[in-house]
């Protein structure tokens, strides 16, 4: 039996999903999506071609609805769908924050709800994807959750109780990298270079890191020393890093993070 898959709240990360399934291998015909405005959900049949329903339509007929609305939106969301929910349906929520209990206390009781912390890198299936089971999920849930965010990168199995901090790190995580590339992109500038060479030079040297990080086996601290030479200009620069204390601010920027996850975890709050 063909399964339907429903994105519910279609928005960034929905569309992010929804374009990578389809060149994942999904068939359009398969895939439901809702959207607040129509004219979104006609962009949505129109560039996909798949078929936009009503959130309830969603809940009616889909086997698996994935839900992409904002935390703050979720509770809304929820009131609408779970009177028409069946139990045997897969439900996976995608937002920051929200405990797998608060799907739970609202649908009906025994359904099975997936958390998912996935990032925009999805566009380019280089996505990172954190997948908790919540108590009525089983090995068939979480693979078919797998399976579906596997379209757009890597998946990884991790306890509820650690969401918060995936959420800090690789949720939130590429925005520190283009923030990096901003800021490094201004220090070219200071230093006399036209902006679009800086940006070239830095997204490239970016790309290249980022490849030996995944594909060298080295340790980060061993591939920076490679760039390090005594008394050489690497080393210059990693000082003035340390006397700004970034490394610090690193942190303490990924414990707000981690904090601000915590605090939509009621789904109300703004
Ligand atoms: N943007 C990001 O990098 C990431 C976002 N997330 C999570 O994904 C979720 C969505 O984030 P974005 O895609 O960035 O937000 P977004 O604002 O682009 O998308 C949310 C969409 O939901 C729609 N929506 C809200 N209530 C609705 C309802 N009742 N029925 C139908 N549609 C409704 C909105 O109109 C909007 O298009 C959030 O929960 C966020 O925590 C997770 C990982 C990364
Ligand atoms: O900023 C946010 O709340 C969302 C969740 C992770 C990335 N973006």
């Amino acid at each position: 039996m063909t399964q339907k898959v429903a994105v519910l709240g279609t928005g960034k990360i929905g569309e992010a999903l929804l374009s990578g399934m389809i060149r994942g291998g999904w068939a359009p015909a398969d895939l439901l999506v809702t959207a607040r405005r129509q004219e979104r959900a006609e962009e949505l049949r129109t560039r996909y071609g798949v078929t936009p329903v009503s959130n309830q339509e969603a809940a009616k007929t889909a086997d698996t609805l994935i839900l992409t609305v904002k935390p703050q939106d979720m509770g809304v969301l929820l009131d609408e769908l779970a009177p028409h929910v069946p139990a045997d349906r897969l439900v996976i929520s995608g937002a920051a924050g929200i405990p797998i209990a608060f799907f739970e206390d609202r649908l009906a009781a025994g359904t099975p709800v997936v958390r998912v912390m996935t990032n925009t890198p999805a566009l380019v299936d280089e996505a990172m994807s954190v997948i908790s089971a919540g108590s009525h999920a089983t090995a068939d849930h979480l693979a078919h959750a797998e399976e579906i965010f596997g379209a757009v990168g890597k998946t990884l199995r991790v306890p509820e109780s650690q969401q918060d901090a995936c959420t800090a790190l690789s949720g939130s995580g590429p925005a520190y990298f283009f923030y990096l590339v901003e800021a490094m992109t201004d220090a070219g500038i200071l230093l006399g270079l036209p902006r679009d060479k800086a940006h070239d030079l830095i997204v490239q040297s970016a790309i290249g890191a980022a490849t030996m990080l995944r594909d060298s086996g080295e340790h980060p601290v061993r591939l920076r020393e490679n760039v390090t030479s005594p008394a050489g200009t690497t080393i210059n620069a990693i000082r003035e890093l340390e006397n700004h204390g970034v490394r610090a601010a690193l942190i303490a920027a990924l414990e707000a993070a981690r904090d601000r996850s915590r605090e939509l975890a009621s789904g109300t709050k703004d």
